[in-house]
């Protein structure tokens, strides 16, 4: 692959695999707010695990259709760098938070087929980045990080994007590199890949799939 992609690495919950995202070059990290969630952290946790994190590497806070209580009381207490939106936010909500308090957003948009790209132009207006991820399946618990791809075909061909994107879903250190070659994606995001059980971040796997994108 020409030029560096960059990693993120979703849903970090202990020390040992934060230190393996960083020590292999992650460029993002991501902290899970959903009590559904396996890789669930409490905000202080998160604030532990947060004051670890080098500058350099954006701390990013994974939130589901949050109010402003919710994302107000996470941001006193996690020193944050970017908030993801991962339910199921209006254009407007997005728009709201990003002024509300500063931070850059990401919206992540779920994939199933072609009729799901319209909502890329929809997000575009707002977001600061776009996260393209797998549609969730019909009554999962999780919105996300289900370790699901979508069909990465509907993504190649497309040369115009107005904001930074990441791909995500289903990617593995097996994978990852003939997904960014099927879709042309710099940047690419993982969790349940690079986990050994659900919730459970392998560093073995974590530095791998860095590796990989090198
Ligand atoms: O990870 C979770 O548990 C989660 C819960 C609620 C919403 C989103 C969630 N995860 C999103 C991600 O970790 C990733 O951004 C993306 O969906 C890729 O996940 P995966 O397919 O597991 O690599």
């Amino acid at each position: 692959m020409s030029g560096e992609i960059s990693v993120k690495i979703c849903g970090l919950t202990a020390p040992d695999a934060l230190l393996a995202a960083v020590d292999a070059g992650a460029r993002y990290v991501g902290f899970v707010f959903f009590p559904k969630s396996p890789r669930h952290l409490e905000p202080a946790a998160a604030r532990d695990l947060a004051s670890q994190v080098p500058v350099g590497v954006a701390k990013v806070a994974l939130t589901v259709d949050a109010t402003d209580a919710e994302l107000d009381r996470l941001l006193e207490t996690v020193p944050l760098d970017m908030l993801q939106l991962h339910g199921k936010e209006s254009p407007a909500r997005v728009a709201e938070i990003r002024s509300r308090y500063g931070l850059p957003v990401m919206k992540a948009i779920g994939i199933a087929d072609a009729a799901d790209l319209a909502a890329i132009d929809l997000y575009s207006d707002v977001a600061d980045q776009l996260l393209i991820d797998a549609k969730p399946p019909r009554n999962a618990d999780l919105p996300g990080g289900n370790g699901l791809a979508f069909d990465w075909r509907l993504l190649a061909g497309r040369k115009y994007w107005r904001r930074p994107w990441m791909l995500a879903g289903g990617l593995t250190p097996d994978n990852v590199v003939e997904a960014v070659r099927m879709t042309g994606a710099r940047q690419v995001d993982v969790s349940s890949g690079v986990e050994s059980a659900p919730g459970v971040k392998d560093p073995a796997r974590i530095e791998a799939f860095i590796r990989a994108t090198r």
